[in-house]
This record gives structure tokens, sequence and C-alpha cells, in this order.
């Protein structure tokens, strides 16, 4: 008998079925329930997305105003929540704080073992809303601030960078960050998406799958390359160092954080626009030179290894620009990924099925204990 084939990081592997959203690499496309990534960061607020995402379709005025005053009543994290989060070590990581109050989040839900649609959708948009507060409760936290009172004034993106920069930014900016939301918010069964639906496929609780997610997510072969980018412009320097730093960190085995993508292989489908979008920031905010370390390294990795960059090679850039400190980066992204994670936790439970792949044994033969 033939030995099966492994199929390491399940490369290629189809697994289910999805219509949250379409990856296509050929095309170089993504869509959200059929709609072109690009014209939804054009024409939609990411509130509307998340909308989307959820609920197969766009909302109208009167649905995204309901779930507009949903989200707007849920900002504010309880205060024990806070004195917790508080009393995490200061040293710890953004995306171990927000890990942590996930799952506290959900040890004070009631509704936390309810797995109905209903009850599901009503979590996933109270994360939603809960989310920037504690992202932000950490920017703060970092330069000895303590937290501030959202806003139900302002819109989802303007609140956000209102809690954690202290002020809503001019208009451009805010709008850059929403881009980056609605392009972070889905991409199919990348990892902690998928990681989400295995731990959802057990019939636990989406408080235990988002934690899991989150878990996934910091990694640098996943979101955490968008804080890693950033520490690799700061070991650059200078752009005309870009191509001697390369070499060096090939010949070390270096993997360059920001370039490669395990579906795309001509080209991210997000990265024009959202280095479009990292073009106003840096424009508005000095950020030139910075601009120009990104193109002499995103150049020089093409020369040496014909990779592209995936798209946290513009958000990090983006964010410091913005005024994010670096290990704050990850942490966005997962704000803005609880809508997609949460819109395939509810696809799974729909059509659910263990997922518990096999393996082929390659340890010690069977063998005695030996003893009487
Ligand atoms: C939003 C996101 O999560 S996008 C992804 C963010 N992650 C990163 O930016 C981390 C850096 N990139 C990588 O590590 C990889 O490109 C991944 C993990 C994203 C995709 O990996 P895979 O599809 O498994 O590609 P794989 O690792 O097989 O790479 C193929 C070859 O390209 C090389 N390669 C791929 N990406 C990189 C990179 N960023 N730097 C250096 N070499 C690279 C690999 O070493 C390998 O070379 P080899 O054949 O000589 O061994
Ligand atoms: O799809 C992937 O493997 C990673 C990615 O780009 C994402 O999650 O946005």
């Amino acid at each position: 008998m033939s030995a099966p084939a492994i199929h390491k990081g399940l490369a290629g592997v189809v697994v289910d079925t999805t219509a949250v959203s379409m990856v296509n690499p050929d095309t170089n496309s993504l869509t959200y329930r059929g709609y072109p990534v690009q014209d939804l960061a054009a024409h939609c607020g990411f509130e509307e997305v998340a909308y989307l995402l959820w609920h197969g379709e766009l909302p109208t005025p009167d649905q995204l105003a309901e779930q507009n005053a949903v989200e707007r009543a849920h900002r504010a994290l309880p205060h024990d929540l806070v004195l917790t989060l508080l009393a995490l070590p200061e040293s710890a990581h953004p995306m171990d704080t927000l890990r942590t109050a996930v799952s506290i989040l959900g040890a004070n839900d009631p509704d936390e073992d309810d797995n109905s649609p209903a009850a599901n959708q009503a979590k996933a948009l109270r994360l939603f809303a809960a989310l920037p507060t504690v992202v932000a409760l950490t920017q703060r936290r970092r330069r000895g601030l303590l937290p501030l009172t959202p806003r139900d004034d302002l819109g989802y993106a303007e609140n956000f960078l209102y809690l954690a920069l202290g002020s809503v930014p001019e208009p451009a900016i805010v709008r850059a960050f929403e881009t980056s939301l609605v392009l972070y918010a889905e991409h199919s069964f990348n990892a902690s998406t998928f990681t989400s639906r295995v731990v959802t496929s057990t019939l636990s609780d989406l408080y235990s799958a988002v934690t899991a997610a989150i878990g996934a997510l910091k990694g640098p072969l996943h979101g955490g390359a968008n804080e890693a980018v950033m520490e690799t412009f700061e070991e650059i320097g200078s752009a005309d160092n870009a191509g001697k730093w390369l070499k060096t960190a090939l010949a070390e085995k270096r993997k360059i954080m920001g370039f490669g993508h395990r579906v795309y292989k001509k080209g991210d489908s997000r990265v024009p626009t959202m280095r479009q979008a990292l073009q106003v920031v840096a424009e508005l905010r000095d950020g030139h030179r910075l601009l120009e370390r990104y193109e002499a390294l995103a150049r020089a990795m093409y020369a040496e290894k014909g990779l592209h960059p995936n798209l946290d090679y513009p958000a990090g850039p983006a964010y410091h620009l913005m005024g994010f400190d670096t290990p704050v980066f990850t942490p966005i992204f997962v704000a803005a990924r609880i809508t997609g994670w949460t819109a395939h936790i509810t696809e799974q439970l729909a059509s659910n099925s263990l997922i518990r792949p096999s393996s082929t044994y390659s340890g010690q033969a069977q063998r005695a204990v030996g003893r009487a």
C-alpha cells in the first residue's frame, strides 16, 4: 500500500466551501459577498462592510442605523474589565491584552454558550463595538495615559482614532484608516479564520473561537507581519541601505516580513489600494523618507527573490505615520478581522462537520513496555 500524500501546511487543500469571500490569485481579485474589495473601500464605510460580511447584503439606511445604534451603545467596557486589563504587566503585548479581554468578555456573557445564529450575531456586534476600546486602552497605556470614554457622536473609525490617539485626525487620515480596516476585514480560509472554524467545529463558543483566532493572527507569518515590517524599516535606517540590508538578511536565511503570500503569487490584490492610502498619509505626516525605504526594499526584494509585498507591507508604515505604536498594529488587524472571523463562525455552524484531519505516523514502531 502506498503512503498517503502529505499536504504540509494544508497548502492547496480545499477543505470546505465558503460564501463569505473569494480570493482569486489568477485575476488578482478579492470579493466580499461578490463585491470587489476595492469598490467597497472606495464607496462604503467599515460599518457597512461589517454588515455585508455578516448578512450577505449591503445594509439599507434603516438597517445601518439600527446596527450603528447597537454598536455605539456597546463601545464602553465594563469597569471591572478595564481594571483587570490595567492590572496586566505593562510589558504585556497588546495582542495578549486583547486576547485576555475577549476571554473575559466571554466568561461574563450569559449567552456565551448559545450558538443560535441570532445570539452569535449579537455577540459579534458587541465584540465589534468593544474591540477598538480595548486596542485604544493598550495604545494609551503605553504612553502612561488612562483610557478615554468612547464617543457615540462619532462613526466607528473616527471614534477608534479618537480613543487611541486622543483626537480625531483630518478626514483624509480617517479615510485611510477606514480603507485599511475594509482591506483587513476578510480573506477566506487564512490561518486565523481557519483556526476559528476549527474551534467552532467542536461546537465550542464564539468567544473561544475568537480568542484562538487572535492567537493565530499574532504570529509574524500572519498578522504579526505588519509590526515586523516597521521593525525592518527601523533596522534598514535609510533607503540607500535597503539593498545591502536585504542581501545580508537573505544570506542569514531570514524571512522578510511583509513579502510573499500563500495564495497570491503575483501580488496581493489589496496592496495597490493600501499603497495609495499610505501615500495620502505620508503626504500629510511628513512620511517621504519612510516611503523611500518602502520603495527601495520592495524593489530589492523583487530583484532578489521575485516576491511581491502583501497587505501588511503598506499597512504597517501607514499605522506608524498615523501615530500608532508598532505593537498596536496587529490589534488593529484583529478589530477589522473580527467581522470576517464571526461571519465564518456562523457559516461553519450552519453546515458543521468536526475538523479533524489525518496524519501519517512517523514515530517508533510498536513496542512492549517490558515490565512484568
Ligand atoms: C495578512 C497576512 O497574513 S499576509 C502574510 C504575512 N506574512 C508575512 O509577510 C511573513 C513573510 N512571508 C512568509 O513567510 C511567506 O511568504 C508566507 C508564510 C506568507 C507564505 O509562505 P508559503 O506559501 O508557505 O511560501 P513558502 O514559505 O513555501 O515560500 C516559497 C519560497 O519563497 C521564500 N519566501 C517566501 N516568502 C519569503 C519572505 N518573506 N522572505 C524570504 N523568503 C521568502 C521561501 O523561503 C521559499 O523559498 P525556498 O523555496 O528557497 O525554500
Ligand atoms: O490569506 C492569508 O493567508 C493571509 C492574509 O492575507 C489574510 O489573512 O489577510
